[in-house]
């Protein structure tokens, strides 16, 4: 199995580079949405999330209501570090679960973890190589507020929250622009792809 870690900061275009992965057949294990499923309805994470930051964080329905959760954590380093304890360690959980499947089912798979908070939690060397994403800060405030309706000052919170550009590309292994057009972007997955095939074909011989 080939390990990929892919990251970037908020709206830097990893859904666009992980989906190309994807379309190449690599296995995508998505950590948002292992951030979405540890907290659905019925679960311990949902019921420790209301414990730790109140009733007014369910909606009607008594689902997790992203928004108001969304307004308490990005403002506020203590809550945000709350909310990483009870989720993260199930986030990894789940994740080395995907993991272990994909390599179940094909021992050769190429598994690419999309992770927005790779570098912040220290899993810098969990891969074989590591993918950032790059896109500058100014840019990725301007997709979050034209593209995703948050205000100026949320955009920039939440930019705040992660790493900086300069970390992640320190810590990567391959830069990505995620500044250009997303065919550039794809284009650069796919030389990425193609280099690995002809690594593994090489180690065959
Ligand atoms: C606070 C929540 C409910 C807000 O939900 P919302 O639907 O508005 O955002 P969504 O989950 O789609 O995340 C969008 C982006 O925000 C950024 N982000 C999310 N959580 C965090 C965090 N804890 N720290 C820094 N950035 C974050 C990431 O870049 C992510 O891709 C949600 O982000 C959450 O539960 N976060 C904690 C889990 C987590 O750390 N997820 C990140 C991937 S492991
Ligand atoms: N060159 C590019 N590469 C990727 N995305 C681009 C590019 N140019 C514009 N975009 C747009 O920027 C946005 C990037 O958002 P996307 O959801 O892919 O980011 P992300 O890194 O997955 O963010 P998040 O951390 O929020 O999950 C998309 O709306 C995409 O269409």
């Amino acid at each position: 199995m080939i390990k990929i870690g892919l990251t970037g900061g908020i709206a830097a275009g990893k859904s666009v580079a992980a989906a190309r992965f994807a379309e190449l057949g690599a296995v995508v294990i998505d950590h948002d949405t292992l951030a979405r499923e540890v907290v659905e309805p019925g679960t311990v994470g949902l019921d420790r999330v209301v414990e730790a930051f109140g009733e007014d964080v369910l909606d009607d329905a008594g689902a997790l209501d992203r928004d108001a959760l969304g307004h308490i954590v990005f403002g506020n380093h203590e809550a945000l570090a709350r909310l990483n304890a009870i989720v993260h360690p199930e986030i990894r959980r789940l994740a080395a679960e995907r993991e272990a499947a994909a390599g179940a089912a094909d021992a050769g798979a190429v598994v690419v973890h999309d992770i927005p908070l790779l570098v912040e939690t220290g899993q810098e060397d969990a891969f074989h190589i590591l993918v950032v994403v790059d896109t500058s800060a100014d840019l990725r405030i301007r997709r979050l507020v034209e593209g995703r309706g948050l205000t100026l000052p949320q955009a920039r919170q939440r930019v705040a929250v992660q790493a900086t550009d300069e970390a992640r590309r320190e810590a990567g292994d391959v830069i990505l622009s995620g500044a250009g057009t997303e065919d550039t972007l794809r284009a650069g997955v796919d030389a990425l792809w193609a280099r690995l095939q002809d690594e593994v074909s090489q180690e065959a011989d």
